[in-house]
């Protein structure tokens, strides 16, 4: 079944398109990922999944209602992570899950939520006194207080340390495995990559593309790359007429060419020919972070 489906959306803001077409469907269970620079339309386009902003053109539905017209029961089945901003510094975790709780007509158990998440310990520690893996664990407790079937999460581990952000990973996944459909927007590749079954890669508003994390993968342009310092030069010409090589660079010292398998096995067989020795030779795969470059032409961080 389709838990959010999104077709032809379009919003402009004072004549300005900043989602401009976007569609795409997520399957109920799916952890599904949107990637994309800043002011690409990202929360625009979630803000309109939520209800929290009307499209100018096109359809919405989660789990078959109309976040525009629909509130009641799109509130029953979605749940949205809430910006840091909006719980006060003196809340504590039980005042907040309690409060929280009283906005939905059958709240999830409160203390079987609070023990999956790892916050019994601080149920009476203050907002502003939790970290900020504990207040992210908080934020995702409270978008599931009303037992939803889709979480909206965004931007959900920015400003996390590495180690609070696999904590807040394990959750996700651990969402994934009860069945709820997420919709997370992110600027990590490897939190996309780790955590998506699919991503759309949103810039200046429409898709560039939609794939599973592998799919997107595979199509960076140099599926391999060959870095290595050589002994004695070599002629970049002869490199760029490997078979298969998409790009030659330098940097560092070091030679980097882009290509495919075929072009390590040419590289190798000039290597040979020529008597040069390739000093730290190394033969990556492509990334994610490679295939978003050659979507959008931005970094991602
Ligand atoms: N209420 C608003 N009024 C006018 N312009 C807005 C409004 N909200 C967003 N924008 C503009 O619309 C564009 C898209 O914003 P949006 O927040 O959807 O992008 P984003 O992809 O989520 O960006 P980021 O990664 O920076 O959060 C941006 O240029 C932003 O400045």
């Amino acid at each position: 079944m389709t838990a959010i489906e999104v077709r032809g959306l379009h919003k402009a803001y004072g004549g300005r398109k900043v989602v401009d077409g976007v569609s795409f469907e997520v399957g109920e269970g799916e952890v599904f990922g949107i990637l994309g620079p800043n002011g690409a339309g990202k929360t625009t386009t979630v803000e309109c999944v939520e209800g929290l902003r009307t499209p100018d053109e096109g359809r919405v539905r989660v789990c078959g209602y109309d976040p525009a017209t629909q509130r009641a029961e799109v509130t029953r089945v979605l749940g949205v992570q809430l910006q840091q901003s909006e719980l006060q510094a003196k809340l504590t975790v039980r005042e907040a899950l309690d409060l929280y709780a009283s906005f939905h007509e059958r709240p999830a158990d409160r203390q079987a939520l609070a023990e999956r998440l790892g916050l019994v310990p601080h149920l009476r520690t203050r907002f502003g006194k939790l970290s900020g893996g504990q207040q992210q664990r908080l934020f995702i407790a409270l978008a599931l207080l009303g037992d939803p079937r889709v979480v909206v999460l965004d931007e959900l581990t920015t400003g996390l340390d590495p180690r609070a952000r696999r904590e807040v990973w394990s959750l996700v996944e651990s969402l994934r495995d009860t069945g709820v459909t997420v919709l997370l927007v992110t600027h990590f590749m490897e939190e996309a990559q780790r955590l998506c079954d699919r991503i759309a890669v949103l810039d200046q508003g429409r898709i560039a593309a939609l794939d599973t994390p592998e799919g997107l993968i595979g199509r960076a342009s140099a599926a391999k790359e060959i870095s290595f310092a050589a002994n004695t030069p070599i002629d970049p010409a002869a490199l760029r007429s490997l078979p298969g090589a998409v790009s030659v660079r330098t940097a560092e010292g070091r030679t980097v060419v882009g290509g495919t398998d075929e072009t390590v096995t040419a590289f190798v067989s000039l290597l040979a020919r020529e008597g040069v020795t390739a000093g730290q030779l190394r033969v990556v795969d492509a990334t994610l972070d490679d295939a978003y470059l050659d979507l959008t032409g931005t970094d991602p961080r």
